[in-house]
């Protein structure tokens, strides 16, 4: 099998024949995240709280059989039989590298990470290898795993330079296994200066063609893949690069300023905010890739009777973007394959072990909304709008839209701060201490809950991407 190639604006197999990624990622995996697992915070501090309570060798036994059961071949032989070809491979720096221990490479790194790509090449899965965190944070926001607001990567040359160190260990690796699509070499970036992603994409573009001639590159826009206008005439510089946005619509989350009908207004606004993220590559006529994208779910826990109501609303969000892409012939990676229950294609049952271990400490994190994504503050909100206030009160207006603004508002960053970064914090032991006094056997159990086996499916969600799959395939889509 040959290398796929970005020709133009499509993607193309090697008799030039266009080949439309549609796919989803495999996010929480190995790079977890509070809201897809469960824990709260960022998982280097749930990672080291675990290894004080049970020691760090049955930590790292948990961590090592919770990816091993994540992803296994019946999740590669389901995935497939929705009609999807690619997944998208998101992955921590830590697992390849120490901070303590910097530029040497962890071989054990590639254990999961290689099984995962050959389980979906044996289904005939293309895999993008996604990092989605960097060292010091590329971006904002918790799943940079950096434990803070500030993208410190870009203010740090050593953090940039071991990100073009590991993607030359990774390039050498993987540089002949053509079931790889391509390498996404940084998730989300926040640049607040734009320049500083330009310089470093321009880095570990050579850095990763010094070994790895062929495989396809994928480059996110600006302030977490929405914003390409300081991109310039980079394009130029960079061969067999395709760019990703990430077009997650407000619709989709509890936070809509309007319940969606799928009105001409509504489908307007879909479209405008989509587009507006591709206009430099239509500009320039380049290849478009969406990195991620997709609603969240009702839970019949918290949303009770109206949970499949909102459910059905969030579902024709899906049906109207997926019209959006197929009208484009967009290649596709939506957010996300498996979780516990929040957005996921599939989603751990509440009767496994993990589910019922951590039933009340899910039910609090929900009611204290520490998680940021698609967060419901209500219970919470009283507590912190005294600070909101206060803010408004005693900062020039002009001084309030801190960058990641607009995207952040002055809510979300105060939300950011004092919910998702300082109360998570609080609650990091507690979730550890769940795991007191278990035995392997006992912490196998508990990892096994995210077997496949052990999963429910989003039917209503599968469904509207199995007649998407049905659909383009009859119409050549
Ligand atoms: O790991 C993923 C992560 O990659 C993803 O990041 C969020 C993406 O959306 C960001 O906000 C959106 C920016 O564009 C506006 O148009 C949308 O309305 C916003 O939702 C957000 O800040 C990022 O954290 O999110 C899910 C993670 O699991």
């Amino acid at each position: 099998m040959a290398y796929l190639k970005v020709s133009g604006t499509k993607v193309v197999d090697k008799d030039g024949k266009e080949v439309i990624l549609r796919g989803a990622g495999l996010g929480g995996w190995m790079n977890m995240e509070n809201f897809i697992t469960g824990y709260p915070g960022c998982e280097f501090q749930i990672r080291a709280a675990l290894a004080d309570v049970v020691g760090q060798e049955k930590s790292e036994f948990f961590f090592d059989k919770f990816l091993e059961y994540f992803f296994t071949d019946a999740d590669a032989a389901f995935f497939k039989s929705l009609g999807l070809n690619c997944i998208r491979l998101p992955f921590n720096y830590r697992h390849f590298e120490d901070d303590m221990n910097p530029r040497v490479l962890k071989p054990e790194g590639f254990k999961h990470l290689d099984r995962v790509i050959d389980l979906c090449a044996k289904h005939g899965i293309y895999t993008i290898l996604d990092l989605h965190t960097a060292p010091g944070g590329q971006n904002t926001d918790w799943h940079a795993d950096a434990g803070t607001h500030i993208a410190k990567f870009w203010e740090h040359k050593d953090f940039q330079d071991r990100v073009v160190w590991l993607w030359e260990e990774l390039a050498q690796h993987y540089r002949d296994n053509t079931w790889i699509a391509g390498y996404n070499p940084l998730n989300e970036p926040t640049d607040p200066y734009q320049t500083r992603l330009i310089a470093f994409y321009d880095r570990v573009y050579a850095a990763i063609r010094k070994h790895d001639p062929h495989h396809a590159l994928f480059l996110d826009g600006n302030t977490f893949a929405s914003d390409f206008s300081h991109f310039g005439d980079a394009e130029t510089r960079w061969q067999n690069t395709a760019y990703a946005i990430h077009d997650y619509s407000v619709f989709g989350f509890p936070a809509a300023p309007e319940p969606y009908v799928g009105s001409e207004s509504q489908q307007r606004r879909l479209r405008r905010s989509y587009e507006k993220k591709r206009e430099w590559m239509d500009q320039r006529g380049l290849c478009v890739w969406n990195g991620e994208w997709g609603p969240v779910y009702a839970r019949k826990e918290y949303e009770g009777d109206l949970t499949e109501s909102i459910n059905e609303e969030r579902y024709r969000v899906l049906r109207d973007q997926l019209a959006i892409y197929n009208k484009d012939r967009l290649s596709w990676s939506i957010w996300l394959y498996k979780d516990i229950g929040f957005q996921g294609m599939v989603h751990v049952s509440r009767d496994t072990p993990y589910m019922t271990l951590f039933k009340d400490f899910l039910a609090k994190k929900h009611r204290l909304a520490i998680d940021a994504w698609g967060a419901d503050d209500t219970a919470v909100r009283p507590v912190y709008t005294p600070l909101l206030d206060l803010i408004k009160q005693e900062v020039k207006p002009e001084h309030q839209a801190l960058y990641p603004a607009p995207v952040w508002k002055l809510t979300d960053r105060i939300g950011r701060l004092a919910r998702n970064i300082l109360v998570s914090e609080f609650l990091v032991k507690e979730w550890a201490e769940h795991f007191r006094g278990k035995s392997e056997d006992e912490l196998d159990t508990i990892a096994q809950s995210f077997a496949f086996e052990h999963c429910l499916h989003r039917d209503g969600l599968n469904k509207v991407l199995t007649d998407n799959a049905n659909l383009v395939a009859q119409e050549n889509l």
